[in-house]
């Protein structure tokens, strides 16, 4: 299969090596605009970049009518527009705040323990993120999704907040710290006990695996999809 490349940064560059090795062939490798003229007519389009760029760059991908996996955070006010140009252009798209397997496996996990735990009054509820310290944005796009499985399953929380928080408000905390590749906490806390889930990547090579895995599953898809689609959970 033919993979376009849009961001080329720290992502871009292990996806390379992971899509190469499983034999496709990266046909543009870009660190600027997408354009009919430099995709090079790819298959499918993978694109990891900047919070900043990332609208337009999936946006010119579409409307070329190119199936898009997308992987950068901190865009996605915007999300429901891109779905909308996806569908009015007869393509795909799918975004993943996380590609790897494991952390597709602890958000079913902690939409398991949000059921749970909804009502019961005694813990209150919080969330950590750890990450590098080059990353852009905060609180990670996989903190997001953290919360907003939490909203689904406890009506108590209607939206997040970075910092410690009371009432309806779920706080989130990001630290950065040298070079983690990412690292998320579910903490429910009572007077008497904690209970604790963590997901902990040691390196970028799973979400890089994840996203050439979607890129194969989407090639020949229209519509707008999500990991779970990808991994049947
Ligand atoms: N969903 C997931 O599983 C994961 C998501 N991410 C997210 O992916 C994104 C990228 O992460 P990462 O690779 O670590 O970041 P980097 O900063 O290492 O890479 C970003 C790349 O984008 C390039 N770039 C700058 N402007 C444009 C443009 N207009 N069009 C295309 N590319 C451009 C940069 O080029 P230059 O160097 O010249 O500025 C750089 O090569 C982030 O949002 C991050 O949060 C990260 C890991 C996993
Ligand atoms: O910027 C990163 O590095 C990461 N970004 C994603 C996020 O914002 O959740 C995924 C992963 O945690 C690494």
């Amino acid at each position: 299969m033919k993979i376009a490349l849009v961001g080329y940064g720290k992502m871009g560059k292990i996806i390379d090596e992971v899509a190469t090795k499983r034999g496709h062939d990266i046909v543009a490798r870009l660190k600027e605009t997408p354009t009919a003229g430099n995709l090079n007519n790819p298959d499918v389009v993978i694109e990891f970049s900047l919070p900043e760029v990332a609208f337009e760059n999936v946006k010119a991908c579409l409307e070329n009518k190119i199936p898009v996996i997308c992987g950068t955070t901190g865009w996605l006010d915007k999300k429901n527009e891109i779905e909308k140009i996806a569908i009015e252009n007869n393509t795909a798209f799918l975004y993943g705040s996380n590609f790897s397997l494991g952390v597709n496996l602890f958000f079913a996990l902690n939409e398991k323990l949000a059921d749970l735990m909804k009502n019961v009054n005694e813990y209150s509820c919080q969330l950590e993120e750890i990450h590098h310290i080059h990353k852009k944005d905060a609180p990670s796009g996989t903190a997001i999704s953290i919360a907003e499985g939490i909203f689904k399953h406890n009506p108590k929380f209607e939206a997040w907040k970075l910092e410690e928080t009371m009432g309806n408000q779920l706080g989130i905390f990001a630290i950065r710290e040298d070079e983690v590749p990412g690292t998320h906490s579910v903490f429910y806390r009572s007077e008497v006990d904690e209970i604790e889930i963590k997901h902990t990547a040691f390196n970028r090579d799973g979400f890089a695996l994840g996203a050439v895995v979607a890129a194969e599953w989407i090639r020949d898809k229209k519509g707008n999809f999500a990991m779970n689609d990808v991994l049947g959970l």
